[in-house]
Order: structure tokens, then sequence, then C-alpha cells
């Protein structure tokens, strides 16, 4: 998984990408012990959904609160919220301290309110591990702490055109490795590339990049929010080893393990059949307890 430093002649070895296997996963999963309570085993701050998407801020803290951890914090605008605390009463939604955020889905950066950007840029402002999704995606360049981006193809391709490469979303579903690198390197930050296939890797640093790949058993989960859900089960993850995301291999490890929860939880929901986004995050929970027990069911 991780690359050996490159070659002063011969130049970087070509990445060796991991497959995320289970014991991979099994071993980014945490139990809470005798000692835990809800802060130590970590909260997740949630900025996410606007008037346009509110859903996908349920979407998201639904798969949050369902891939365990000790509390969501959501802050965000009024409908989103009520939403959410109708789905989750459990949610707080006032500000205080977290130890990792997730931000963006259900966003959009061209139709943003001045109220949400004050809310993304104390997400990004203060070195706290963050997961920046769809509508956030932009902002990128005002990250202060470890963070992990989650785009699909065509988020991707907004991303590095605005930072100056010619690549369309075709080009990228055809060399998904090579662009979701080349994405690493140019932000600083993890790379989660999402699709039938996903790819996690880290910026190259001194000749050493770590990349994993997952590979979804089956298609249904190409619906309409399934990628919100995804952002919560990350985020969560980070969430409760919010003391690891400053290694980016961990880092790698902790979002690969969430694409690995995802999957696994759409094909366990899907039974075969279709799904609906909301079914995925039901089926979190069962993913994350054979992983906890260590033993296939
Ligand atoms: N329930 C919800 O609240 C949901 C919210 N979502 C949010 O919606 C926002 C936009 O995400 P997207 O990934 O959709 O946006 P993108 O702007 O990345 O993708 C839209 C692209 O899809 C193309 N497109 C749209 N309809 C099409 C069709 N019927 N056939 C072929 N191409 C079509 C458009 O031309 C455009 O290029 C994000 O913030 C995301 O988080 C989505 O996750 C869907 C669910
Ligand atoms: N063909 C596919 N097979 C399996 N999983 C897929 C496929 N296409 C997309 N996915 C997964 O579904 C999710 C879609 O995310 P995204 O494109 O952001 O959708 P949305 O914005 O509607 O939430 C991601 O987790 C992605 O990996």
């Amino acid at each position: 998984m991780t690359q050996a430093p490159s070659d002063p002649v011969s130049g970087p070895e070509p990445t060796a990408w991991r497959d995320w296997s289970e014991l991979a996963a099994a071993e980014c999963v945490k139990v809470p012990g005798a000692d835990d309570d809800k802060y130590t085993r970590g909260v997740l701050g949630v900025v996410t959904g606007s008037a346009e998407f509110p859903g996908a801020a349920v979407l998201g803290v639904e798969a949050a609160v369902r891939t365990g951890l000790g509390m969501v914090r959501y802050l965000g605008p009024r409908r989103p919220s009520r939403l959410v605390l109708q789905a989750r009463p459990e949610v707080v939604t006032v500000a205080g301290r977290v130890q990792a955020w997730l931000i963006g889905s259900g966003m959009n950066s061209a139709t943003r309110t001045e109220s949400a950007g004050e809310l993304l840029a104390h997400a990004l402002d203060d070195g706290t591990p963050v997961v920046i999704d769809a509508g956030a995606l932009d902002l990128v360049g005002r990250v202060t702490g470890p963070a992990v981006l989650t785009p699909h193809a065509g988020e991707l391709a907004t991303l590095l055109t605005a930072a100056g490469f010619e690549v369309d979303r075709r080009a990228i579903a055809a060399e998904p490795e090579r662009w979701a690198e080349t994405a690493a390197d140019s932000t600083g930050c993890v790379v989660l590339l999402k699709g039938r296939v996903t790819h996690v890797c880290s910026p190259l640093r001194d000749g050493v990049r770590t990349a994993a790949r997952i590979e979804a058993p089956s298609s249904w989960a190409a619906t309409a929010g399934s990628g919100d859900v995804l952002g919560g089960v990350v985020g969560a993850v980070v969430a409760t080893h919010a003391d690891e995301a400053g290694d980016p291999a961990r880092l790698v490890a902790l979002a690969a393990t969430g694409a690995y929860v995802h999957a696994w939880a759409a094909d366990r929901a899907s039974n075969r059949g279709p799904i609906a986004a909301l079914d995925i995050a039901a089926a979190v929970p069962r993913i994350i307890a054979r992983l906890a027990s260590g033993s296939a069911d």
C-alpha cells in the first residue's frame, strides 16, 4: 500500500494500489470501551445541505450516526436543520468542539449563502481534520489541517480544471488512478475518487504515496444521495480516529475503510435488488458489527 521512496535515477515507481480488505477495514473500526463517553468516542461537526438540497444533510448525518461515533453537531440552514432533527433527535445543533468536520454535501458553490460560507470557513480554518464533499470542493485552497476530498469524476474534473489541468469527466473515468494521484499532489490532500471502483490516495511526499482501492460488489449504489451517505460514513470514521488523521497513510486507511463500509452496506441492503441511499445508511451497523467482531457471517 505504501510506496517505497523513489529511485533518484529512474524516477518514481508506479503507485502500488492496495485492494482494501476486510482485515484492513476492521483495523480502523473503534469499539467503545468501559471508560469511553460521547466525547472520547469523537464528535463530528457537519456543515452540509442547503435550501436546494436539504435531503443531503439528512443522509450524511444518518450515515454518520449509523457508523458509530460519540455525537454529531449539525450546523446549517433552518430547513435542513429541522429535517435532520426530525430524523435524528440525538443530533445537537449548537456550535462547540468537534474532532472532525464533514462539509459540502448538498451545497452548490455557485449559490452558497454568506452564512454557509462563514460556517465552511470556520470548519476549514482551525486545523481540525475535514472531509470535503461536493459544494465545498472549491474551498480546497483554504484547508489548514488533514483533509479528505470525496469527489466523483465530474467534481474532480471541475477541481482539476480550476487548478489548470486540461481534463474532463470522461478522461478521469478512463484513468482514475492517474487523476486521483494528480489531484492529491496538486491539493496536498487525501483524495477519495468515487465510482464502481473507489480510489483513495495521499499526496506523494518524499517519494512515498499510500494508495488503496475498493471495488464495489455491485452497482446498485449508483443512486442519488449515495455519495452523501458515503460522506457521513467517512466523516464518522475520521472523527473516531482524529488523533491519527495527521498521518497521510492513516488518513488513507480511514477513508478507504469508509468506502469499504459504504460499498458492503450497499451490497447488504440491496440483496441483488434496487436500493435507496437511506437503505445504505441503515445497513451500515451490520457491516460495522461484522468488522468489529472479526468474523464473517
Ligand atoms: N437528496 C439530496 O439532497 C441530494 C443531493 N445531492 C447534492 O446535489 C449536489 C449536486 O450533485 P451532482 O453530483 O448531481 O452535481 P454535478 O453538478 O456534479 O453533476 C451534474 C451533472 O450531471 C449532468 N446531468 C444532470 N442530469 C442528467 C441526466 N438526467 N442525464 C445525464 N446527465 C445529467 C449535468 O449536466 C451536470 O453536468 C451536490 O451538492 C450533492 O451533494 C445529490 O447527492 C443527490 C441527492
Ligand atoms: N457504478 C457504480 N457501482 C457501484 N458504486 C457506485 C457506482 N457509481 C457510483 N457509485 C458509488 O455511489 C456513490 C455516488 O456518489 P455521488 O456521485 O457523489 O452521488 P450523489 O451526489 O447522488 O450522492 C459513491 O459512493 C460511489 O462510489
